[in-house]
């Protein structure tokens, strides 16, 4: 046998290694999912999240609902009421219904203080009003999402179109007056600015550490242009964050 080319190279085995990576992430993302199936209960309304944490939970639902489980959902994007209608799970909206009872969604950064950094997806405009209209908002993840401080990953903004430039630059002078260290990026999507199911587009900003979250938030809703922002705060009343020893709950 030929030693030398029974052995992998060096990129095959950065290859390897990435794609384990990805199996145990998403195998993290599927049991913290599997965890918050403990908070629904028959007859509950539910708010159901958006991105690939949420995704596993959808589908755990849509299994419960197979086998006769009845809730009544409101989806917080076009890619997850398109996957619950697959999975024929009953849905509603917030004009039909004013309150739900719990609503399970990801989340792209989560401190201990349950403070969250969501919108990776450009969701989070319909995320934060269905949070906001849910008795109980849990989060799951994996624990990579835990973060000590706010701010590491870019603050997804959600800004109206008209007048995108004047927006651009108030938003920057947020950033300077709260100290944050990196730029602003509109985000893009094959060669053109991404859009929300809302019709707007996303500025990425780069704050690297959010020391007063709450200050930041004030700050850019008091931007015109600026529709909401991916900071939840006080939104969040439990966590499921899965790692390889297990799920450890926040809340
Ligand atoms: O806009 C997207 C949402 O806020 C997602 O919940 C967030 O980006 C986390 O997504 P994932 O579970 O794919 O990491």
């Amino acid at each position: 046998m030929n030693l030398r080319r029974s052995l992998l190279s060096r990129e095959q085995i950065i290859r390897f290694y990435n794609y384990c990576e990805i199996i145990l992430s998403d195998e993290l993302k599927k049991q913290a999912a599997l965890a918050a199936m403990s908070e629904v209960k028959s007859g509950m309304r539910i708010g159901l999240g958006t991105g690939s944490t949420a995704k596993h939970f959808v589908d755990y639902l849509g299994a419960e609902v197979a086998k006769g489980f009845e809730c009544l959902c409101v989806p917080t994007s076009i890619a997850t009421m398109q996957q619950a209608q697959a999975l024929n799970i009953p849905l509603t909206t917030l004009d039909e219904i004013d309150r739900l009872d719990v609503t399970v969604d990801g989340a792209d950064e989560i401190d201990e203080q349950m403070q969250l950094i969501k919108g990776g997806g450009g969701a989070l405009l319909r995320e934060k009003i269905v949070a906001a209209a849910s008795d109980k908002m849990v989060v799951i993840a994996d624990t990579s999402k835990l973060v000590e401080t706010l701010g590491k990953f870019a603050l997804p903004i959600e800004v109206n179109k008209f007048g995108l430039g004047a927006t651009q630059n108030a938003v920057s002078d947020v950033m300077q007056q709260t100290g944050a260290e990196g730029g602003l990026v509109l985000r893009q999507s094959d060669g053109k600015p991404f859009e929300t199911d809302g019709g707007h587009f996303i500025l990425d900003a780069s704050f690297g550490r959010i020391s007063n979250a709450q200050t930041v938030s004030e700050k850019l809703l008091n931007v015109p242009g600026v529709v909401q922002h991916g900071l939840f705060l006080g939104l969040c009343a439990k966590a499921y964050l899965a790692d390889a020893t297990g799920v450890k709950q926040l809340g």
